[in-house]
């Protein structure tokens, strides 16, 4: 029996007002990625062209439960308004009963108008509760985070005490609990498990924001955020809730995506929790042992793009040792460190090149157990394509990144399996270089795509977020969250953006876009690495003097240092733990580029110089784009002249600037 066949949430729910879409595409996304029911948020509805019935067909047809209806708004302790509530009740009563669902939300009132008075909001839900009882029906009363009075469960929970009706219980929400700093107790102090009515799961990243607008613009999936989620869900679970886990999330982000790839996250989201808090029994899933981490990077490039990388590769020091023997696929190494050319026009890796330009098209990890991380990327509906294109071959275990990235799951002797799936080329060992390691590849992401693919690397590869940084580009901001596993074998720091003209936002322009564009190899000689590289002809990324003239002050370093960091244009920056210093390679095949770092101790990825060497990559991009403008008008007749007689400039301002030439 695979583990997918066993992994399943005891019953996992959605609310519909997590999807975008309209009501029929939000059910259909919740059903094809395997929820068993959904919360029918009113909106969804009334802006739904069907009826009730059709829904509730709809949602039969698509084996989904109906498990919840919400939210019922600004219902108790209003004086005056009792009867007209409770004929607008018995209207939502109505629908419910076309719908087939039998709970009803109310969250606590959060008019201005609303009396802070418990025996007047119990008896009020006692009286909802009567009516609901009398059709069959129940209540579940919720503590908004933002309610005029009733803003923490354990307040919720005082007043459905004191109604004391069998039709009223509560509805638990971990982002309202969590984001006022509550917890859910343990043991005596928690309401009994019968009286919890149902249980809606949230995490969001720590913000200080006021509840209402971090609720409904941030919450996250569980594991998304920085909330205490799994804590929460052990404690309501140990009080004996024994209901559907049903995820509520509200966030700009997810409502532009499509439904189905958030659907999918959810789900995934909910068994990473069933995995981390065993709820729900079964047995763990093997965690990822990481390893070594990289084994291989494998590009897909055409036959122009092959030579630029091959280029740059023999620049660092690697040296051609295999190629495949039936097709255009290259393996070049240093000592331990391996990339591979794939140029074959047939495979994936050529639909690829040609779609989206030079990409990275496969990750080879070294991991302790291949097979058993297979399985757990299996359990959390991970795409396990076998594929025998580029590196691998018919027995390769294959795992894809919700970004379609090939991940090949090699045992701890990973680069020597490869290495023997090619036949030598050169009569030449891979001599060992400078370079030691892979230490980073950083990619650009679109913002909607950022937190589905964390969560793929937190559950599947069990990566963990460190705190995202932003980083000031020339022409907007860069969110950049790194992804990292313990021991740090793996890091893929993430870069998102909502300003079109930074390096990253043309990155991502172009829908089908080359994901990682930056490489960074580990040395522990920078200094005759960067030698190494000029004796091969290569020059790194120029930086600033200003940038040289601050930085002896700002570490307090000798000048003689500084003058040799200059000399080599590397960086530095140190946190806590050491040293980082740091160098970059020119731009090339569509904005690909490399860097060299060595450690000292140091954990971070030289987020404080992102700025300068961002600022000085987009002075060269645009220095480019308008020489390559200036050579495509000097072949025109006219010179490239517009009306006005100026040169034609592609990099003029990032407002008027054209298309460019090539995707960066
Ligand atoms: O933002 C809201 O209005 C809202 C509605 C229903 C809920 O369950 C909730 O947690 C928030
Ligand atoms: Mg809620």
């Amino acid at each position: 029996m695979q583990a997918s066949d066993v992994f399943k949430p005891r019953s996992a729910s959605i609310a519909t007002v997590s999807l975008s879409g309209d009501l029929r595409e939000k059910l259909i996304a919740a059903a094809a990625v395997g929820f068993d029911g959904v919360e029918i948020f009113e909106n969804d509805l009334l802006a739904y062209a069907g009826s009730p019935q059709d829904v509730r067909k709809l949602a039969q047809d698509l084996g989904l439960a109906i498990v919840l209806y919400q939210p019922f708004r600004d219902f108790e302790a209003t004086p005056g308004r009792l009867a007209a509530n409770l004929d607008r009740a018995e209207r939502k009563f109505d629908v419910m009963q076309q719908l087939g669902v039998d709970l009803l939300l109310a969250c606590s009132n959060t008019q201005a108008d609303a009396i802070d008075d418990d025996a007047r909001a119990a008896a009020d839900l006692r009286a909802l509760a009567d009516r609901a009882g009398a059709r069959g029906l129940r209540i579940g009363y919720e503590a908004l985070s933002w309610g005029r009075h009733v803003h923490r469960w354990r307040r919720a929970w005082e007043i459905v005490g004191r109604a004391d009706h069998p039709a009223l219980g509560l509805v638990l929400d971990s982002f309202h609990t969590l984001c006022v700093g509550d917890a859910f107790p343990g043991g005596a102090d928690a309401p009994p498990g019968d009286k919890i009515f149902f249980v809606q799961l949230a995490d969001a990243p720590r913000l200080t924001l006021d509840p209402l607008s971090w609720s409904r613009h941030h919450r996250v999936f569980p594991g998304q955020g920085q909330l205490a989620v799994a804590e929460f869900l052990k404690a309501v679970c140990a009080a004996g809730y024994a209901g559907p886990l049903s995820l509520e999330v509200f966030n700009d982000n997810f409502r532009a995506a499509p439904p189905l790839a958030i659907a999918r996250d959810g789900l995934r989201s909910l068994l990473a929790l069933q995995d981390e808090t065993r709820v729900g029994g079964g047995a763990p899933l093997p965690a990822v042992g990481m390893h070594r981490g990289v084994a291989y990077l494998e590009f897909a490039v055409d036959a122009d793009a092959r030579e630029q990388f091959a280029a740059r590769f023999a620049e660092l020091g690697f040296v051609h040792v295999g190629r495949k023997r039936t097709k255009a696929v290259d393996l070049y190494r240093q000592g331990e460190v391996a990339v591979a050319l794939n140029a074959d026009p047939r495979g994936e890796a050529g639909g690829r090149a040609r779609t989206c330009g030079p990409s990275l098209h496969a990750i080879g990890l070294a991991i302790d157990a291949p097979a058993a991380a297979l399985a757990r990327g299996r359990a959390f509906r991970c795409e396990a394509s076998p594929s025998d294109d580029g590196v691998r071959d018919a027995s390769s275990l294959v795992l894809r990144t919700p970004d379609r990235i090939l991940i090949e799951l090699l045992g701890p002797n990973g680069l020597n399996e490869v290495t023997a799936r090619f036949d030598p080329v050169e009569d030449v060992r891979p001599e060992v270089g400078e370079l030691i390691r892979i230490d980073h590849l950083a990619q650009a992401i679109p913002v909607q795509e950022m937190d589905g693919i964390a969560l793929f690397l937190t559950a599947v590869l069990g990566l963990s977020a460190q705190q995202s940084c932003e980083i000031a580009d020339p022409h907007g901001l860069i969110e950049s969250r790194a992804m990292v596993s313990d021991g740090r074998a793996l890091a893929l720091p993430l870069n998102a953006t909502k300003s079109a003209g930074t390096m990253t936002g043309r990155r991502i322009a172009r829908p089908e876009r080359p994901a990682v564009h930056h490489v960074a190899f580990e040395t522990d000689d920078i200094f005759a690495a960067v030698r190494s590289m000029q004796t091969r002809g290569a020059s790194p990324l120029a930086i600033p003097h200003n940038y040289y003239e601050d930085l002896g002050s700002r570490f307090m370093l000798d000048s003689e240092f500084v003058k040799i960091l200059e000399d080599h244009s590397i960086m530095y920056d140190e946190d806590e733990f050491g040293r980082f210093l740091h160098v970059y390679g020119p731009a090339f095949a569509n904005g690909f580029f490399l860097e060299i770092v060595e450690r000292k101790g140091y954990l971070g990825f030289g987020a404080a110089n992102a700025p300068i060497r961002v600022a000085c990559q987009a002075h060269e991009y645009e220095r480019n784009a308008e020489l390559e403008t200036q050579r495509i008008g000097a072949m025109r007749p006219d010179g490239g002249r517009p009306p006005g007689g100026r040169l034609a400039t592609a990099a003029a301002s990032p407002s008027t600037r054209r298309p460019a030439p090539t995707c960066p």
